[in-house]
């Protein structure tokens, strides 16, 4: 607004040396509170105002008394275009006022200045209320003493405070964050701060520009702009997520090993791989799918909506699988179409290649077999069951190690031979093997036997000492059969001498150092053994490092009919006799179950070829026990009328222990048939008067 708005238009001006009683009638006559004062040449001297008159006293009355010696000489001339809000900072009431040419043209008092610009400051107050509270971000402002001043709507939705509430407190019971207020202290901008701020329903995160309010280099206040970016700061997380997703795909698409390639809806390629560009030798800057396989293919996606594959031929010659499937938008519109191109020249070349392998490596396998089939041949051993097979190839494998082995598995079921095997396939094939029979040798002797004996060591001893088992087999293999026979207080001393790979003989003082492969057996059940407290159980750990369980032959019927061929031959040769057998006999003999394992095979072959009349076995000449056998059809044993009881035990005794002695030939077989020691067959055979080799 100018002055020109509220000026008095008026060309009233008095002379200076005009009395000054006359200016103040000229100012009632014409109520205004000042008169511009004209000097000698023309031009405005001064002003003169109801209150110069009232302040020069009472010679304000002397006629004498002239306008010029009251006047304010100082006074600003101000223009009709001057901006009343610029007339109102001058110093002074009442101004003369002169349009563009300089002629005056009327007076302004601030008096009458004043309720305009009161109305205009609540107008522009207004006015910037709106402003504020039209701006997006939150605004609060606090004057020096920390007390809010503004606090636009904005400011209201993110703290949550209401701006009546707000206005006049302190900022630090408004809103959370303090550092306003060190604006405020140091008069220092703060802009782009990041801080969040923690709601009961999650967390916020601001932006805020602080700055202080400068006002004649005096800090005033402050003020803050602040919006809040969680939802920005969310979208820029997604972004980068997108960004990571994208460059994964782009990855996936790139290591593909068939070809990739991304058309949008006219065939122009949005994105292809290295496959792709090989398979069809393009570069990046080709234009469009069509020119790399046969037009149609993405007319077709757009029509039928859906997958289409075709074969195809590339320029180079080779056949490719094409596969085109359509991407859909939001709105289920088709936008691109991706492309999957796969070279069946080069995977049906590769098949070729693994096939060719694949038979390759069955060859080398079947040599393998048959050169361990031979390897074992070589020992003597006759098998063809998958059990064996796999056994042995362990066994095969044992035999290029030292560890120790315990091989578990029922009596007669080829224990020893295996650690034959593994003894003559190993690097200790040049050194001795040496058996022991555990059960066998009395427990007193034990020591002596296994570990040796110095000179004198005891009466009856050979005068130079005496060898062990254990020095024996130096070099080479001991095998520890019937292992579970030992007493337990031999095992522990057995224990030690594996442990320290030494031994001292008995009667000795000097430890001798031994370099054994120790390969134990049993047909007991070890584990039973150390839980009944008769096995102890870090010997049986010692042992058990690897087990080797031999199945019963009744388990791996494949293995008879070899096993009946080999003793056939074995027995022809030794006994200079040629015999057949009917194939009948081989039939009840895959029946038989077999109890006495390999072993009762061999016995029963050995039998009939040297018993039988004729030139073929017949089932005529079959024991009759091998017929009638089944595991459950032990012969019974019927008891009529009554006799002492230990006749009784003494009778049934007598008859088992000569039918056993009868079939097995040995009183350690019979023990074994029988499940008692062979101590025990002995001592009863010659209690009840029986025959028997051992006698
Ligand atoms: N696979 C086989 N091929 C050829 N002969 C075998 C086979 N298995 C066992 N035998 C023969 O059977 C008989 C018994 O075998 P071996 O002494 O090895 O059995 P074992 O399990 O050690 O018996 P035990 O527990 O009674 O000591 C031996 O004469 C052996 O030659």
């Amino acid at each position: 607004m100018l002055v020109s708005k509220l000026m008095i238009k008026t060309a009233i001006t008095i002379a200076m040396d005009s009395p000054l009683l006359e200016a103040w009638k000229m100012m009632m006559d014409s109520n205004i509170m000042g008169i511009p004062v004209t000097g000698g040449n023309d031009g405005i001297a001064g002003m003169i105002t109801r209150e110069d008159i009232i302040s020069a006293g009472p010679d304000c009355v002397n006629p004498s008394f002239t306008v010029g010696q009251a006047m304010e000489k100082n006074v600003a001339v101000i223009t009709e275009n001057t901006p009343l809000v610029e007339a109102w900072m001058l110093p002074g009431r009442v101004f003369p006022v002169v349009n563009d040419e300089g002629r005056l043209t009327g007076i302004l008092d601030k008096n009458a200045v004043s309720p305009e610009l009161f109305n205009m400051a609540s107008y522009m107050q207004q006015q910037l209320e709106a402003i504020l509270d039209s701006a997006h971000n939150g605004i609060i402002a606090i004057d020096k003493t920390g007390k809010v001043t503004i606090f636009n709507s904005a400011a209201e939705k993110i703290t949550r405070r209401s701006k009546s509430w707000a206005l006049g407190k302190h900022l630090s019971q408004v809103i959370i964050p303090q550092d306003l207020l060190d604006v405020l202290k140091e008069g220092k901008t703060q802009r782009h701060v990041k801080f969040s701020v923690h709601y009961s329903t999650g967390s916020h995160i601001y932006l805020t520009n602080r700055n202080p309010i400068i006002e004649n280099g005096e800090t005033v206040g402050a003020v803050a702009v602040f919006q809040d970016i969680s939802e920005i700061e969310f979208i820029s997380e997604e972004l980068n997520s997108v960004k990571h997703l994208n460059k994964e795909l782009e990855g996936i698409i790139e290591s593909s090993y068939d070809g990739i390639v991304i058309t949008d809806r006219s065939g122009n390629i949005t994105k292809s791989n290295g496959a792709f560009k090989k398979t069809f030798g393009m570069d990046t800057d080709s234009s469009g799918v069509k020119d790399a396989f046969s037009p149609g293919i993405i007319e077709t996606v757009l029509q039928q909506g859906e997958a289409v594959t075709q074969v195809e031929k590339t320029p180079s010659g080779n056949h490719i699988l094409v596969t085109a499937n359509p991407v859909r938008n939001d709105h289920n519109e088709i936008f691109r179409v991706v492309v999957n191109v796969r070279d069946l020249t080069e995977l049906n070349h590769l098949r070729q290649e693994l096939e060719q392998s694949k038979k390759l490596s069955e060859q080398y396998q079947k040599e393998l077999s048959q050169l361990r089939q031979k390897h074992f041949k070589q020992t003597g051993l006759v098998f063809s069951s998958p059990k064996m097979q796999e056994l042995l190839k362990t066994a095969l494998r044992l035999s290029q190690v030292d560890s120790t082995v315990l091989l578990l598995g029922e009596s007669g079921v080829g224990k020893e031979v295996i650690a034959t095997t593994i003894h003559s396939q190993s690097h200790r094939k040049e050194g001795p093997f040496i058996a022991v029979n555990c059960g066998a040798i009395p427990a007193d002797l034990l020591e002596s036997e296994l570990f040796g004996y110095e000179k004198g060591a005891f009466t009856g001893a050979n005068r130079e000492g005496k060898s062990g088992m254990f020095e024996l087999a130096n070099g080479g293999t001991l095998f520890l059969d019937e292992i579970g026979d030992l007493p337990k207080d031999f095992q522990v001393k057995l224990l030690r001498a594996i442990q320290e790979r030494e031994i001292m003989r008995v009667g000795g003082n000097k430890p001798r150092p031994i370099n054994v492969r120790i390969i134990a057996a049993t047909n007991h059940d070890l584990e039973n053994l150390v839980r009944e407290g008769k096995f102890r159980e870090d010997l049986y750990f010692r042992l058990n490092v690897v087990p080797l369980d031999i199945p019963p032959l009744r388990e791996r019927k494949e293995d008879i009919i070899p096993l009946i061929y080999s003793f056939k031959n074995k027995f022809s040769k030794a006994y200079e006799i040629n015999k057949d057998i009917a194939p009948e006999v081989y039939d009840i003999l895959l029946q038989y179950q077999w109890p006495g394992n390999v072993r009762e095979l061999e016995n029963v072959i050995e039998r009939l070829m040297v018993t039988t009349n004729g030139d073929t076995i017949g089932v005529n000449d079959i024991p009759p026990h091998l017929i009638n056998y089944t595991p459950d059809n032990h012969p019974e044993i019927k008891v009529q009328g009554i006799i002492p009881l230990k006749e009784a035990v003494n009778t049934v005794e007598r008859q088992l222990i000569s039918n056993a002695l009868k079939q097995f030939g040995s009183t350690y077989k019979a023990a074994r048939v029988l499940q008692v020691d062979q101590s025990t067959i002995v001592r009863k055979a010659n209690k009840l008067n029986i025959y028997h080799k051992d006698t």
